[in-house]
């Protein structure tokens, strides 16, 4: 098999195994497909799609690696660490940034039309 090839199989694995151990990547994964689906209602542009996207995969993204950190941080610091409690609250804050970022982002590109959609 070429390594390319099993190269995106870890990947797509890696992808399977946070959504699946990971709470927070539940919420985020069904936020996302939420959002999509309000969107497909919507006559949004080209741009204002590419924007949504890019934000959920900035969302997902960061959450994953978030979850990296913490497995890492577990393997190295078993024990309680100043270190290891920093390294994984600021990963944490992170994936928080970029939620709420998200959340305002959604809300600015999907809240007028919805409204449209709602009232007409
Ligand atoms: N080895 C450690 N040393 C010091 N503090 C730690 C250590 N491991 C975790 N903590 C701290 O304990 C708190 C809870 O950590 P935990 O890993 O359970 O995170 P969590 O936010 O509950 O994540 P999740 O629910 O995704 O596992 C956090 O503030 C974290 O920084």
């Amino acid at each position: 098999m070429p390594k390319f090839i099993r190269s995106l199989g870890y990947a797509c694995s890696g992808i399977v195994l946070a959504v699946r151990s990971q709470r927070h990547m539940k919420i985020h994964t069904i936020a996302a497909v939420i959002v999509c689906a309000i969107g497909a209602m919507l006559p949004l542009t080209r741009l204002e799609w590419a924007v949504l996207l890019l934000t959920i995969a900035v969302v997902i993204s960061l959450e994953m690696i978030n979850t990296a950190i913490e497995h890492t941080v577990d393997l190295a610091s078993p024990d309680i660490h100043p270190l290891a409690k920093a390294a994984k609250d600021v990963a944490a804050g992170a994936v928080l940034v970029a939620a709420f970022m998200a959340i305002i982002i959604g809300l600015l590109i999907l809240g007028p039309p919805l409204w449209h959609f709602i009232m007409d």
